[in-house]
């Protein structure tokens, strides 16, 4: 396909190739590219309307920007993204949208919005059988709970992503969900350093390690999502290094640490791996007890972390730097560090605020959305229904008859069983419109349309055709019958009080009834009946 100019307008192929390209893109590992095309299919998919397509971008945009650590912006994008999905009822396209918005809430520090959208993620795609899309709600689950500091949960999702790459057909490599429990596990060590003063037991984190690397080695360091082999391989590096480091192996663990940096510059611009590789270089610099360049690093990562929008790991730099001020003896420094911790962290919940009332506000759109379309459905159908019906008698019309007739005509039922029209006509109407009034008129006709439709069975079809000209349909009735049916309906017609309606009034009807033969039309079985009923009042004229 050639490069498509932007405002040209593309068609649901074009719009479907553009975005196969652009998740080429980042299985090549190129998110900048794979934004171009993405952004380039968002703008044609919302010029056609095609909401499919502008989902599917939105959604690889947002995965984009996730991969590239702009998490606002990649959070803002999957919500629009899940929301779009909801409207089209596509629960898997939810559910990924869903997992990405669950991962950048988590980085940002929103930490109820990302564990609710990671178990509705979770939730819209448990129908399916195990495979990429399970894996990576629950993983996405896992990281929600682990940046919530929940660990217990968070060992539960990731449990639960293991087992379901493990059940997959064909099988989904563990990997990507291994490294996400060494960072969680990381992480819980940090904070369990913080509180406790020192370091806790680090074997869970060392057998998590050797998993990710025995897993690196068996089927390669790829992921279950697309684009993440080079910050796989850093980090693996890098948990090398912290690994090393804990143990006091500064040598090892710097050699890790130059080789995570390589793999990292791999990705275009600054990510989140930078502000990783500076809490580690801190860390070895603490270890040596070089503690002014251990400062200088923890500083450092506080403004990485806040330019890369990684909120959490802002904060851990706010806690190493609270540390290493106590460590130095420095309570005062240390206070600042936590007071500076505390004010970043009501920044966090202020805009966690503001973002769920986004939700809200789109909540509440969604439903009068809904209410819109039920009301278009009611007046739809009332239209239907209007445009079935004669507006002064309430019966079926002429277009209602000719439908159902029609139907019953072409249907093959036709041939076994017989269908009969019956044609009725007000005998002297005009006399009774001129000698009792238009409306007296119009009481006769809806009478008429009574008698007719309590004289008919259910299943056949009396309608007005048009001034004083009724119909009845027999959708089951021979020539016989329904001649027995009209007999009876002309002698109620003859039997009701007129009278009382206006004094002096009489009236009476005129009938012609044919049978439908095979192969007739509509027009040409009330043809015949049309003739038999001029007949019949012909003669009750001479009569
Ligand atoms: N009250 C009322 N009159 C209507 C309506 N539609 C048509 N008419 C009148 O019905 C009358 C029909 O008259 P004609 O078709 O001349 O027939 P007729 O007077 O019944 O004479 P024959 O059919 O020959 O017995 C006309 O005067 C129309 O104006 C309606 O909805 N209400």
């Amino acid at each position: 396909m050639t490069e498509t100019a932007l405002s040209d307008p593309l068609s649901p192929h074009e719009l479907e190739s553009l975005l196969t390209r652009a998740h080429h893109a980042l299985e090549a590992g190129r998110p900048d590219r794979a934004r171009v095309l993405a952004q380039r299919a968002l703008v044609g998919a919302e010029a056609c309307q095609h909401r499919p397509s502008e989902a599917q971008a939105l959604a690889c945009l947002a995965y984009c920007d996730w991969l590239a650590s702009r998490f606002r912006r990649a959070h803002g994008t999957s919500q629009r993204a899940a929301h779009l999905y909801q409207m089209l009822g596509d629960g898997p396209g939810e559910s990924g949208a869903l997992s990405t918005l669950a991962c950048s809430a988590s980085v940002l520090g929103r930490h109820e919005e990302a564990v609710e959208a990671a178990l509705l993620a979770v939730r819209l795609v448990e129908a399916l059988p195990p495979g990429p899309q399970r894996v990576v709600a629950s993983n996405a689950l896992g990281q929600a709970y682990a940046w919530s500091r929940s660990f217990d949960q968070a060992a539960e999702a990731f449990e639960q992503a293991e087992q379901l790459a493990a059940r997959a057909d064909p099988p989904v490599s563990p990997l990507q969900i291994l490294l996400q429990r060494t960072h969680a596990e990381a992480l819980r060590l940090g904070f369990e350093r913080f509180f406790k003063g020192c370091l806790p037991d680090t074997s869970r984190f060392e057998s998590l390690l050797a998993r990710c690397v025995q897993q690196a080695h068996l089927s390669g360091a790829e992921g279950v999502q697309p684009g993440l082999l080079a910050t796989h391989r850093a980090l693996l590096s890098m948990f090398a290094s912290l690994e090393a480091c804990w143990r006091g192996e500064a040598h090892l663990a710097q050699r890790e640490l130059a080789q995570a940096r390589r793999w990292s510059d791999e990705l275009a611009g600054q990510t989140w791996l930078q502000v990783l590789e500076l809490w580690l270089e801190c860390e070895l610099a603490w270890d040596q007890s070089r503690l002014g360049h251990a400062v200088q690093c923890a500083a450092l990562m506080v403004d990485t972390a806040i330019e890369v929008e990684h909120e959490q790991l802002a904060c851990v730099g706010h806690l190493l730097l609270a540390q290493l001020h106590e460590f130095q003896g420095d309570a005062r420094g240390a206070l600042e560090d936590l007071k500076l911790l505390r004010r970043r962290e009501e920044l966090i919940r202020a805009e966690s605020l503001e973002s769920r009332s986004r939700v809200v506000k789109w909540q509440i759109e969604l439903r009068e959305h809904e209410q819109t379309l039920q009301q278009l459905e009611a007046s739809s159908q009332q239209l239907e229904r209007l445009s079935l019906e004669d507006a002064l008698t309430g019966i079926a019309n002429r277009r209602h008859f000719e439908l159902r007739m029609s139907e019953r005509l072409r249907s093959r039922a036709h041939a076994a069983r017989p269908a009969s029209i019956a044609l009725i006509d007000v005998d002297h109407f005009k006399q009774v419109n001129d000698g009792h009034s238009h409306q007296v008129g119009d009481q006769v006709l809806c009478a008429i349309a009574r008698i007719l439709s309590s004289h008919v069975r259910e299943n056949d079809l009396p309608a007005r055709l048009a001034g004083d000209e009724f119909v009845v349909a027999f959708l089951d009735s021979d020539e016989r019958v329904a001649r027995q049916v009209c007999d009876r309906i002309e002698a109620a017609v003859m039997a009701h009080d007129w009278h009382s309606l206006s004094p002096g009034l009489r009236v009476s009807i005129s009938v012609g009834v044919s049978q439908a033969r095979p192969g007739d039309t509509v027009a040409q079985a009330m043809h015949r009946a049309d003739a038999a009923m001029y007949a019949a009042k012909q003669q009750r004229r001479r009569a």
